[in-house]
């Protein structure tokens, strides 16, 4: 029976920042990794990105090889007893900890229909699988106007293929943009090609041979090669609440990264953690919350003691538009945009009772301290005041 000072159960890259974490502090106890995917920990970003772009795979990989951990791939963790300290996979090999790390990430939502023919994408399987739907097929369907709906299409067009997208919103990135840039956005696409198709949504799915036919909300039908969806995802926090541990949206974690249970941590993107600048509970879906957090709290499995306090940071390049976030980005807040030339550059500030919750910095680079500071600052803040702040 395999036996670790430390066990990993997920391989992503929350899972290799905390094996780092754990190394900066503790060089001697063993650590196993136990993922269910087929390949070693890796960056996600450039599946969306840059792999369809100048980058290769052979640079995605985040090397955890030099730091002494045994991986497990292949295998899925169906079962933990916290009493007894073991985990087991669904091959019946149990694992022994001392310590426990869930990093099991996320899963994305799906449609009722279409079971096969929908790339739900997120790991470099799917990208494979784009990859070789887009040596034979010219047209495709992207559905959902979110981050893997808007970087999808973007990418598929800039490889030549055509691209219908179609979102339940008014506008592009519609959760996160005030409406006016969101709406420029639908333009912007439009004029690189994209069908873009805003408030369409999509009813049901056949396939011919080679050919897939989406029926729209509208009535239509669109003929398609491929058909991938972006509609978000859902915390793979079911083990954790089988064991017992508090789970609401993700599994509950204290500053240190630490469930319910002592001796057990939640780090990355399945992990809800209150954040004191921001006043709220969140659960952060993206790369740079996955490295921070795993680290962090891979060193505090490893007896450090550092709260996590860092506010999330994302970005997304839309063609060669491209923007860094800091804080919470939801359209539902009050904004105030402050463009240096309108849609191409400047600063969108999110508001909630005279408090700054987030910064937009579109096409504005160099300024995430500075935006940071300015969410840490108790106010209150009025729109106007905002004006020429940061950029
Ligand atoms: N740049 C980045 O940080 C980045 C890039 C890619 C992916 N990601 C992460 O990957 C995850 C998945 O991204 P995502 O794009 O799926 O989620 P998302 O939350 O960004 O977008 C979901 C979108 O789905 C659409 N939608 C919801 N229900 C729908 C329905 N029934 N029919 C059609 N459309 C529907 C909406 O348009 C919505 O905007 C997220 O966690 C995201 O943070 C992040």
């Amino acid at each position: 029976m395999p036996e670790y000072t430390y066990l990993i159960v997920g391989g992503g890259m929350a899972a290799e920042a905390a094996l780092r974490g754990i190394r900066e502090i503790d060089t001697a106890g063993t650590v196993g990794m136990v993922s269910d995917e087929p390949h070693p920990p890796y960056n996600r970003p450039p599946l969306s990105k840059g792999l369809w772009k100048d980058r290769t795979v052979d640079e995605i990989w985040r090397r955890a090889d030099d730091l002494a951990a045994e991986l497990h791939l292949r295998r899925r963790i169906v079962a933990l007893d916290l009493e007894r300290s073991e985990a087991t996979d669904e091959q019946g090999e149990v694992y022994r900890f001392k310590k426990l790390l869930l990093a099991t990430g996320c899963t994305p939502r799906r449609l009722p229909f279409g079971q096969e023919d929908i790339l739900y994408y997120r790991t470099l399987e799917d990208y494979y699988r784009l990859r070789s739907q887009a040596e034979h097929g010219e047209r495709f369907a992207v559905i959902g106007g979110g981050f893997i709906g808007s970087e999808i299409a973007a990418a598929l067009v800039m490889n030549g293929k055509s691209v219908s997208m179609l979102f339940p919103e008014a506008g592009i990135g519609g959760r996160l943009f005030p409406p006016e840039l969101a709406r420029f956005l639908v333009d912007f696409y439009r004029g690189k090609g994209v069908d873009v198709r805003p408030g369409e949504g999509v009813v049901g799915l056949e396939r011919r041979g080679q050919e897939l036919r989406l029926h729209l909300q509208s009535g239509e039908t669109l003929m398609v090669e491929g058909v991938i969806a972006g509609i978000g995802v859902s915390p793979n926090s079911e083990l954790a609440a089988q064991a017992g541990l508090r789970t609401e949206d993700g599994i509950v974690v204290d500053e240190l990264g630490q469930t319910s249970a002592p001796g057990v941590y939640a780090a990355g993107d399945v992990a809800r953690f209150y954040n004191p600048a921001l006043g709220s509970w969140l659960r952060v879906e993206h790369e740079d919350h996955a490295n921070t957090h795993g680290r962090l709290v891979g060193r505090n499995m490893a007896a450090a003691h550092d709260p996590y306090h860092h506010l999330p940071f994302f970005y997304s390049d839309l063609f060669e538009l491209g923007y860094e976030a800091v804080g919470i980005l939801d359209s539902r807040l009050q904004t105030m945009s402050d463009w240096k030339d309108p849609f191409r550059q400047g600063v969108v500030y999110y508001l909630e009772a005279g408090r700054v919750r987030g910064v937009l910095l579109w096409n504005t680079w160099g300024k995430v301290e500075e935006a940071r500071a300015l969410i840490a600052e108790p106010g209150p803040f009025r729109p106007q005041d905002l004006r020429g702040r940061i950029g």
